[in-house]
């Protein structure tokens, strides 16, 4: 460690070492479309999902896929354990999202040294683990790097039979779309990032494993689905209805909302990227039913949000449908 003085660890807030937290500094989707368009990236052989899904899948038998996928990002709360826990379910989620089971995870850990205390790293991996571990996925090694931003994240591989993949592009007319987390994630994010207030509701909602409802999704037969993460409901959606060749009606009524986001969003805590998010859609978005709070909240960046399935799943609101490809990628009434 370098000849630094560092303040007691609890002295430190962790939002303000981060230039936009959590699933919010993800690179918007048409910049991130751009980049990729640039590259040619080896495929065939036997991937089975490639660029454009929540994970990379490749077919390692005839019935058995190995799903592949990482997600890091600069910290979302203060609190150390907190920010491990949530950083931990939210790499997670993509392997759910596919509807496979994690088998291995690896660290990824960006910290300032000298900066911050690793004590406060330590609580990071600490949360991480506790999180790994409620997955039942192992989580051993990884890499860790002196970054002037604090990052951390986890690669992780999943495994799931071929049949039972739950795909991005497999929405079909005439089906639910079921939304297993509510919204505003992103707006009591950003008031915590201002102003320090902590919202227990958010963090143990961002902490929550989408393991369970994936599981239920897999039994229903549900073969279609995504995580609702940086991009806002709306964003993901969007992939999901143009991967699919349909299009999508949302009823905002039946979207759940975070108790405060609301408000949040009247008081003005609406990230960069959630202004992104809605400026992107707009133009493939039937927006005139709702006013412009309801349209930043269904665009709101998420960090580690729920399951947004192609199907009904018991417990979980129906927050809109799946219909023929239409003029709109999406129409919210
Ligand atoms: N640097 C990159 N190289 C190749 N593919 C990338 C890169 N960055 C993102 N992608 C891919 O672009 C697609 C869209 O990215 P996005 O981050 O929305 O997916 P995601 O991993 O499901 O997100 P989230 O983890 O927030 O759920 C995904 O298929 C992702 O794997
Ligand atoms: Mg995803």
């Amino acid at each position: 460690m370098p000849d630094i003085e560092v303040s007691p660890p609890g002295t430190y807030r962790l939002t303000r070492y981060a230039h936009g937290g959590g699933c919010a500094c993800k690179i918007p989707p048409d910049e991130l479309g751009d980049m990729l368009g640039s590259v040619d990236l080896p495929g065939g052989g036997d991937l089975l999902v490639g660029t454009g899904d929540d994970a990379a899948v490749v077919r390692t038998d005839t019935d058995t896929a190995l799903v592949a996928t990482t997600d890091f990002f600069a910290p979302v709360v203060d609190d150390p354990y907190d920010w491990g826990r949530i950083a931990a379910a939210n790499a997670l989620s993509d392997v759910y999202a596919m509807g496979a089971v994690p088998v291995v995870a690896v660290n990824l850990l960006g910290w300032p040294r000298g900066v911050l205390p690793t004590e406060l790293a330590e609580r990071v991996l600490r949360g991480g683990a506790e999180t790994a571990r409620l997955a039942g996925c192992p989580l051993a090694g990884g890499h860790s790097v002196d970054d002037p931003e604090p990052k951390y994240g986890l690669a992780v591989t999943g495994r799931a039979p071929v049949s039972g993949l739950m795909r991005n592009d497999a929405g079909k007319p005439g089906l639910p779309l079921s939304l297993t987390k509510p919204l505003g994630i992103g707006v009591l994010n950003s008031r915590h990032k201002a102003t320090g207030e902590v919202f227990p509701e958010a963090v143990e909602t961002m902490a929550t494993l989408n393991g369970e409802a994936a599981l239920m999704a897999v039994e229903a037969g549900i073969e279609c689905a995504t995580d609702v993460t940086g991009f806002g409901l709306l964003g993901h959606l969007r992939e999901l209805v143009r991967a699919s060749g349909v299009s999508a009606v949302v009823d905002a009524t039946a979207v759940p909302l975070l108790d405060g986001a609301r408000q949040a969003v009247r008081d003005g805590y609406v990230s960069g990227g959630s202004r992104r998010n809605l400026a992107w859609v707009r133009e493939g978005t039937d927006l005139s039913a709702v006013d412009e709070e309801r349209a930043l909240l269904l665009a709101d960046a998420q960090t580690s949000g729920g399951l947004l399935v192609a199907g009904r799943l018991p417990g979980f609101p129906v927050v809109g449908e799946l219909v023929e490809r239409g003029e709109f990628d999406v129409t919210v009434r």
